[in-house]
């Protein structure tokens, strides 16, 4: 259990009707925590509100916009106003939840938490969980919709509404999300019932000493449709720091815009330690962890984003190798 004062934070998005509200209604039938939960509609009314069933928890609505975009300020000080009246002592909370609009790009929202000195003090992203109608995803995954940021981003995908699809549907979908987003964990379900053990107490936006690789890592996808996908590099040969900090300032400015996710664990020349790092577009954060000990010494990186040049990222990352 994490002993960190600031307060967990789950990302619920997912496309429109995807099973969100149904997710958050089984979420708080499972919790002891006691949530905070932020509703972000696009309307003028919110009507998640009224169907997420009401128990010990605050319910704060942010309509009339979606806080991805042009009410993100009203999500800073939705949070702000949390976490001050909490300080006070006039509310309790152990959690907060956020059900972005089904047309949110999580991007922006994570970077709210990674950004601003008041959320990094305040909050911390426990993990995105992305609801996907696993009925209509393809059509959206074809249009490249939100859809697509919103897999790229999770920690947690729940391919809802599998009674609606075949079994070979199923498989196809779980391969091509899996290209999209290979750090991933997979869930199938219906009406969104998952158990809520599964989705909870990742920090995933925290520098770990082990990565959750998922074995999809270590194949590159290079048979795929969508614009959005993922790329694993590896390499058993030390890398030189100095090569790579170059190559990660240029991919940051450069590339930065386009890079959804990226994450790794870094084998430095002369190095007798760990270097783990991760980053969300053009933030990025790199820390040293623990010695390699026993473990053979090699490094794992994985980008996910949009229209990658595979072939020009690995010969980069190739010039980076220790000479
Ligand atoms: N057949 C089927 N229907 C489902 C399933 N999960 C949810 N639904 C239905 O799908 C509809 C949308 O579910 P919600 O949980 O409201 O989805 P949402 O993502 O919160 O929707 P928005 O907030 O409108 O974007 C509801 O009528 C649910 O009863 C499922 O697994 N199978």
């Amino acid at each position: 259990m994490k002993k960190d004062p600031r307060t967990p934070v789950t990302i619920v998005t997912g496309y429109l009707g995807a099973g969100k509200t149904s997710f958050l209604n089984h979420f708080l039938r499972q919790t002891n925590e006691k949530i905070a939960i932020i509703v972000n509609e696009y309307g003028d009314i919110g009507i998640d509100d009224q169907l997420i069933e009401k128990t010990k928890e605050e319910i704060i609505e942010i309509n009339k916009g979606c806080i991805c975009c042009n009410v993100r300020k009203d999500l800073i000080d939705t949070l702000s106003m949390l976490s001050f009246t909490r300080e006070q002592g006039m509310i309790e909370f152990d959690r907060v939840v956020i059900e972005t609009t089904g047309l949110a790009d999580p991007a922006p929202i994570v970077q709210t938490f990674l950004m601003d000195s008041k959320m990094i003090e305040a909050y911390d992203i426990d993990s995105v969980c992305t609801i996907v109608d696993s009925k209509h995803i393809s059509m959206h995954l074809d249009q490249k919709d939100e859809s697509l940021s919103q897999v790229a981003f999770a920690d947690n995908i729940i391919l809802n509404k599998i009674d609606l699809i075949s079994i070979d549907q199923l498989e196809k979908l779980k391969k091509r999300i899996t290209k999209i987003n290979p750090f991933a964990n997979i869930y199938e379900t219906t009406n969104s019932k998952i158990d809520i053990n599964k989705v909870i107490h990742f920090y995933s936006f925290d520098l770990k000493d082990k990565l959750q690789m998922h074995p999809a890592f270590l194949h590159d996808t290079h048979h795929h449709h969508d614009n959005v996908t993922s790329l694993s590099l590896i390499e058993t040969q030390p890398l030189d720091l100095g090569k790579l900090n170059m190559w990660f300032s240029y991919l940051v400015q450069i590339l930065g815009e386009s890079l959804y996710r990226y994450k790794g664990i870094l084998y430095i020349n002369g190095k007798k330690k760990k270097y783990i790092f991760q980053g969300v577009h053009m933030l990025f954060a790199a820390e040293e962890q623990t010695e390699w000990g026993d473990a053979s010494p090699r490094s794992e990186i994985v980008f996910i984003g949009k229209d990658l040049n595979k072939q020009k990222l690995k010969e980069q990352f190739h010039k980076c190798i220790s000479r």
